[in-house]
């Protein structure tokens, strides 16, 4: 199966990707120039996943890189509130594309290690989740660093996975 996630820059989707893959949480600060890609395996599960940078001159990119996967990993930085609602209009911007219609979406508050970080409710309600209906959604407050719902989030992705032809 194949997944990509997006969000916007510095929210953690790089050292996520490294957490499902090794276990291993780093501290750089090394903004990914286009795009990654890794292969992770859960179970008997090999999934591959597609990392897009989160800058705005990689935003173009995010559509192209979630036709046809799977599901959607939308990350968010639950320690940063100035930047949701950038993060709400980035996330209605993408799912509203046409073709990315019935992707399951997981959203994930990333970073509640960290003791300002939003609560799952309140991460759902800045981004307004309630008002997408096109798809499965969910919601998870996950920890990257602490590795809090780390294997809930995989699982989750893994449980939803559809396949929408594009
Ligand atoms: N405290 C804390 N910091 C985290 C967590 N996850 C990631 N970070 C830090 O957030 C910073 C940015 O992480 P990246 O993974 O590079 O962010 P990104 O979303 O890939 O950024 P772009 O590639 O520019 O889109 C790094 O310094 C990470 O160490 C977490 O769960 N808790
Ligand atoms: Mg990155």
């Amino acid at each position: 199966m194949e997944l990509t996630l997006v969000g916007l820059q510095g929210s953690g989707k790089t050292t996520l990707v490294n957490v499902f893959s090794n276990g291993s949480f780093t501290t750089d600060m090394i903004p990914t120039i286009g795009f990654n890609m890794k292969k992770v395996t859960k179970g008997n599960v090999t999934i591959k996943l597609w990392d897009i940078g989160g800058q705005p001159r990689f935003r173009g990119m995010w559509e192209r890189y979630c036709r046809g996967v799977n599901a959607i990993l939308y990350v968010v930085d639950a320690a940063d509130p100035e930047k949701f609602e950038q993060s709400k209009q980035a996330l209605h911007d993408l799912i509203n594309k046409p073709p990315l219609s019935k992707i399951p979406l997981l959203v994930v508050g990333n970073k509640n290690d960290l003791e300002s970080a939003a609560t799952v409710e309140e991460i759902a309600q800045f981004l307004d989740l309630a008002s997408i209906n096109d798809r499965e959604v969910c919601c998870y407050s996950i920890s990257a660093k602490n590795s809090v719902n780390i294997d809930k989030t995989l699982d989750w992705l893994i449980k939803h996975s559809s396949t929408v032809k594009n």
